[in-house]
């Protein structure tokens, strides 16, 4: 069978901006270097992997144009920030003009991915016109869609977005490919997904930086509190009464 090359395309929103939803853990300056690392170690998987036929970055961050420039990746400048689903229409038009075969959309908070997960995606995907998915493993997102030809969908980023996909391709006459890989399904979005990130060493940059900076102690602690004020709970109630 053959297969359709895919240019992978990560979209990133100013690093200052980014991480909203870990507001009750982290500091801005935190959640900034956090999406900084987790962008790093998406990029350094995308940008030597083999499989792909190259990398585009889609942001109007000025670090994140450097860190682009510096792995030798394209950048398309998103000066509009007005979300996933504009910066993704925008690398899938570009690409389209360039009359490249596919799209293999990356969100930059997956630390965990792996050069083996990409050979699995381009792998499975096949030639055009095509959709393949996998879902983020808790909450209903899409945490890769590769599309072939790269406007070949509507975009449906956003609140249940791997279903709309899904749904979406089904509407085209395109059954998805739908791959199960649980390093790409685990997006750090929520406190429970950092603090499960936090369970396991790993040899990411997200993990150092969150450790180098006594972040990873600070939170086990919490962490450690919060179960413990849940054990305790229920003695407090029953002491009130
Ligand atoms: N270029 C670009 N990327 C975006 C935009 N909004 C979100 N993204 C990227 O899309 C991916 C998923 O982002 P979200 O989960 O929506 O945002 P987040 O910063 O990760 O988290 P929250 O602030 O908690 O929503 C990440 O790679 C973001 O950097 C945007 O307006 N422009
Ligand atoms: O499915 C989506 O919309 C993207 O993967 C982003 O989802 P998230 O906001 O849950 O990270």
């Amino acid at each position: 069978m053959k297969r359709a090359l895919l240019w992978a395309v990560v979209p990133v929103k100013s690093f200052a901006c980014a991480k909203q939803r870990l507001m009750s853990l982290l500091s801005s300056q935190e959640r900034a270097g956090l999406a900084r690392a987790m962008f790093e170690d998406v990029l350094r998987v995308l940008a030597h992997s083999p499989h792909l036929a190259g990398t585009i970055v889609v942001t109007s961050d000025a670090d994140a144009i450097a860190i682009a420039h510096a792995a030798g990746v394209g950048v398309l400048d998103d000066s509009a920030n007005a979300g996933l689903v504009p910066a993704v229409q925008l690398a899938a038009q570009h690409l389209a003009c360039a009359k490249r075969a596919g799209m293999l959309v990356v969100p930059a908070d997956l630390p965990l991915i792996t050069a083996a997960d990409i050979e699995l995606i381009a792998l499975a995907h096949q030639v055009s016109p095509s959709i393949t998915l996998v879902a983020a493993s808790n909450d209903g997102g899409t945490n890769a869609l590769a599309c072939s030809p790269p406007a070949a969908l509507p975009f449906c980023f956003g609140e249940d977005s791997f279903r709309r996909h899904r749904d979406a391709a089904l509407s085209l006459g395109l059954v998805p490919r739908v791959l199960t890989l649980p390093r790409f399904g685990r997006d750090i979005d929520r406190p429970d997904d950092l603090f499960a990130f936090l369970q396991h060493p790993s040899p990411t940059r997200s993990y150092a930086y969150l450790t180098n900076r006594g972040i990873a102690q600070r939170l086990r602690h919490r962490q450690l509190e919060r179960t413990e004020f849940t054990r305790a709970e229920p003695v407090a109630l029953y002491q009130k009464g």
